[in-house]
């Protein structure tokens, strides 16, 4: 059960310790007050007292939105290998949230759980991603929420039929009372140097030869195939400079760091896979690529020659068939616009289009995201075989790379991202990640030059300055 109740703390707790007591079972206990505007980054800095290895970072484009998570309150995961990982999270998460007595209140405040899923959980871990689940999902203790100007506190507790009321009492003041976040400068201009960099450019040059040939000679339409860069640098990393610096730099993206425990899976992906809000869908396409031109005028000339070139409409169209397609059996009024735009972000400019819709009835985020993913930009067309290929190919592990990753309420609203533009990191090594959607027409020269201007956001902000070597 899940109360926000617009009453003291004490009364909510008092409530909820009885309901917990009458059921058997636990109880979330929210309270959402509104704060003087506080840093989200220095919200989360603070948190390294603690809650380190327990924090997620999230904003939208612009800033428009972010969400930062101190501490773990509840923690729902799977190893499931087949479609019922998603499934799985959502039941639990209902199962707790199930009588609800819910006042007024912002979405994206109060409880809800930040996570994301493996890419492939078919596909064996290997030793970077050992400890990440095929799903994992967070309830907040404390959560930082800034929309619209305005800042608000979430605190939770998951309060258990032998919970004493006073010690869950403690719990909210110490939270609401102690914020004890210092604001810091970023000093976005000092680096931290490369030490060492594996690349496996080679195989991974093969596995884009390879999957032509097969896409020649019929045997599927479009694979997606990525390639892995492992750097040691000479100091640790810290989690917060990488995530100011990718704000900064990559303002029209979707900022993301999920912690868990010693690693930090982090980046800045302009790719949303499906967010939801009551029962407004939209979901994007963003498939094809060019790189940005070093004046307004050559960076308009590859925009309009991105815009009419075969390869990367042929590479773009496949991705907005499968979205159309998975989305058409659970929403109505889907809205696919016939021609793609331009999407620019600092590094590279992409082809997209937006899908609207409605839910229907009895379809959730979650059934969506199991649904759409991997979609074509990801993984390839026709779905199954493309992960077989994927499989067979890439010489990686993918991890919760290029998999969902994002949040959702007990009112089923939310939004996941993809997970690219992005690094797995630890003291002071990462591991990089980016791919490209192979068709017919690739070259795999050019589809090598796409990787490394795919690599650039998260080189940059790792290492403070632009890096061309990967
Ligand atoms: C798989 C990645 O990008 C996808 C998203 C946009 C454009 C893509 C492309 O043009 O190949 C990829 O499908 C990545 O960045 O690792
Ligand atoms: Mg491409």
């Amino acid at each position: 059960m899940l109360t926000t109740l617009d009453h003291t703390i004490r009364e909510k707790i008092i409530h909820s310790l009885e309901e917990a007591r009458r059921t058997n079972q636990s109880v979330i206990v929210s309270a959402v007050k509104e704060v003087d505007a506080i840093n989200p980054l220095h919200f989360y800095t603070s948190g390294e007292s603690l809650s380190l290895g327990e924090r997620f970072f999230w904003s939208t484009p612009k800033e428009n939105y972010t969400l930062v998570g101190l501490g773990n309150e509840l923690v729902l995961e799977n190893n499931n290998q087949s479609y019922e990982r998603f499934q799985k999270i959502e039941t639990q998460w209902k199962q707790i949230t199930k009588t609800v007595i819910s006042h007024e209140r912002l979405i994206g405040t109060g409880p809800l759980l930040f996570g994301g899923f493996s890419f492939d959980p078919l596909k064996e871990k290997g030793p970077l991603w050992n400890s990440f689940s095929e799903a994992k999902f967070v309830l907040p203790t404390r959560m930082l929420t800034v929309k619209d100007n305005r800042t608000f506190l979430t605190i939770n507790k998951l309060i258990s039929p032998n919970d004493q009321l006073e010690v869950c009492v403690k719990h909210f003041e110490k939270y609401t009372e102690q914020l004890n976040v210092i604001p810091f400068h970023i000093d976005c201009e000092k680096g931290n140097e490369f030490a060492s960099i594996e690349l496996k450019t080679a195989e991974w040059v093969e596995a884009v030869q390879q999957a032509t040939e097969d896409i020649r000679a019929n045997e599927i339409d479009k694979v997606v195939l990525a390639r892995e860069v492992h750097l040691e640098f000479t100091n640790n990393i810290n989690s917060y400079e990488v995530i100011g610096r990718l704000q900064l730099e990559q303002p029209t993206s979707f900022v993301f760091c999920f912690e868990n425990g010693l690693q930090q899976f982090l980046g800045a992906t302009p790719e949303r896979l499906v967010k939801k809000e009551e029962n407004q869908v939209l979901s994007t396409c963003l498939a094809g690529s060019i790189n940005r031109g070093s004046t307004s005028y050559e960076d308009k000339y590859y925009g309009e020659q991105l815009l009419s070139d075969d390869k990367n409409l042929h590479e773009h169209y496949i991705v907005v068939k499968m979205i159309k397609e998975a989305l058409e059996s659970c929403c109505y009024d889907l809205n696919v616009p016939a021609n793609p735009q331009v999407l620019k972000t600092k590094n590279i400019q992409h082809l997209y289009t937006p899908v609207r819709g409605f839910a229907k009835e009895g379809h959730s985020l979650l059934s969506m995201v199991a649904r759409l993913h991997p979609t074509p930009a990801l993984g390839g067309y026709p779905k199954e075989k493309a992960l077989e290929k994927i499989r067979a190919l890439e010489p990686m592990h993918r991890g919760w790379y290029a998999a969902p990753i994002g949040w959702f309420d007990h009112e089923d609203n939310g939004e996941f991202v993809v997970a690219i533009r992005s690094g797995l990191v630890e003291k002071n090594r990462a591991a990089l990640f980016a791919g490209c959607g192979i068709v017919k027409d690739s070259q795999p020269e050019s589809e090598y030059l796409e990787t490394k201007m795919k690599l650039k956001p998260m080189l940059s902000a790792l290492g403070g300055k632009e890096y061309d070597g990967c």
